[in-house]
């Protein structure tokens, strides 16, 4: 059986937040900003928490395909935002789109959690008596960054971006895959601490807000990330130089040109729109893909191979081959 990928969406919150918007609120610098992550401007939501943002982008791609909600059988949502613990906001935009059929749960592998959650959708896709499989990555990183912590409030926006997935017998999306952890790096990036204060113990301290070690991160993802990609490339028998276009998470501008130039790839292959969103964390990926989609330079059922590589918080890391 094979999985393909049908259709794309996307839905940003309208407010925008420019580097100089931000200066009015924190000690930082257009110049600060865009010299050392490339981020112009961000989204940032006003009343739509990720629920919503994810129902939206959801809509956009099922408009776009002639396909009911209710021949959705799987429905993910990556996120590390979400609305509450419980319900989970995939099944939050379950309710919203009517996908009635659909079991739905939410996965948090942070900045890696659309290729996480692609990779769970294409199996159980594979072995579920359903078309079609719903992959969301959506945040709200607004709610939980530090709005006092110049290091990271200006680098995170909010958004989210969908693929519809179906089964079908012909084309093969999902050529490779491989997706690593490694927990013992795990406080390099942590957000949403619950500490144990119950009947029994007080005191016990958390820090709701997203921390991050920059420096720590930065050198795993360019000593890990380069090595992903190569993996799944010459694991399938490809070389670097087929591969049409390699959609990497939008976390810094710097270090996707740092990642062009250990694999010895033209930086035109990895297409950047971080100027424009910050980092949505999850939904970076599916929301540059739809926009490459919309402008046309990746066409669905074109014959392209891609790579989509996620890093970040967990410590996860990890990349698809598709052939779309
Ligand atoms: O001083 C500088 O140049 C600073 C140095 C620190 N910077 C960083 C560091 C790490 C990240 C990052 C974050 C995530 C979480 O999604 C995932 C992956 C990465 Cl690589 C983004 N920016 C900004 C510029």
């Amino acid at each position: 059986v094979k999985v393909r990928i049908h259709s794309v969406g996307k839905y940003i919150p309208e407010k925008i937040l420019t580097n100089d918007d931000l200066t009015e609120w924190l000690d930082t610098s257009d110049e600060w900003i865009t010299s050392r992550t490339g981020i112009k401007q961000r989204h940032i939501s006003t009343t739509e928490n990720t629920s919503d943002l994810c129902t939206e982008a959801a809509l956009k791609a099922l408009g776009k395909v002639k396909v009911k909600a209710e021949e959705i059988g799987l429905l993910i949502v990556a996120t590390m935002s979400p609305d509450a613990h419980s319900p989970s906001v995939a099944c939050t935009v379950q309710s919203n789109i009517h996908a009635k059929n659909a079991m739905a749960f939410d996965i948090n592998a942070a900045c890696s959690g659309f290729v996480y959650a692609c990779s769970v959708a294409e199996k159980m896709l594979s072995v579920s008596p359903y078309q079609y499989a719903l992959v969301i990555g959506g945040e709200v990183m607004s709610k939980v960054v530090d709005w006092k912590d110049r290091s990271t409030a200006v680098l995170f926006g909010d958004g989210a971006g969908c693929v519809l997935l179906e089964k079908n017998e012909n084309t093969h999306s999902f050529i490779g895959e491989n997706l690593h952890a490694d927990g013992s790096r795990g406080s390099s990036l942590t957000s949403g601490e619950v500490a144990v204060n119950n009947l029994l113990t007080s005191g016990n301290k958390a820090n709701p807000h997203l921390q991050m070690n920059g420096r720590d991160i930065f050198d795993f993802v360019i000593r890990s990330v380069p090595k992903s990609i190569i993996e799944v490339v010459e694991a399938n028998q490809l070389q670097l130089e087929e591969i049409d276009y390699f959609l990497l998470h939008q976390a810094n501008a710097r270090l996707i040109k740092a990642v062009s130039k250990k694999l010895k790839q033209p930086i035109e292959k990895f297409p950047q729109n971080i100027d424009q969103y910050g980092n949505t964390s999850a939904a970076s990926i599916p929301i540059l893909l739809d926009e490459l989609i919309e402008h046309g330079d990746i066409q669905l059922n074109s014959n392209q191979t891609i790579v989509l590589t996620g890093f970040g918080g967990g410590l996860t890391w990890g990349s698809l081959l598709i052939k779309l």
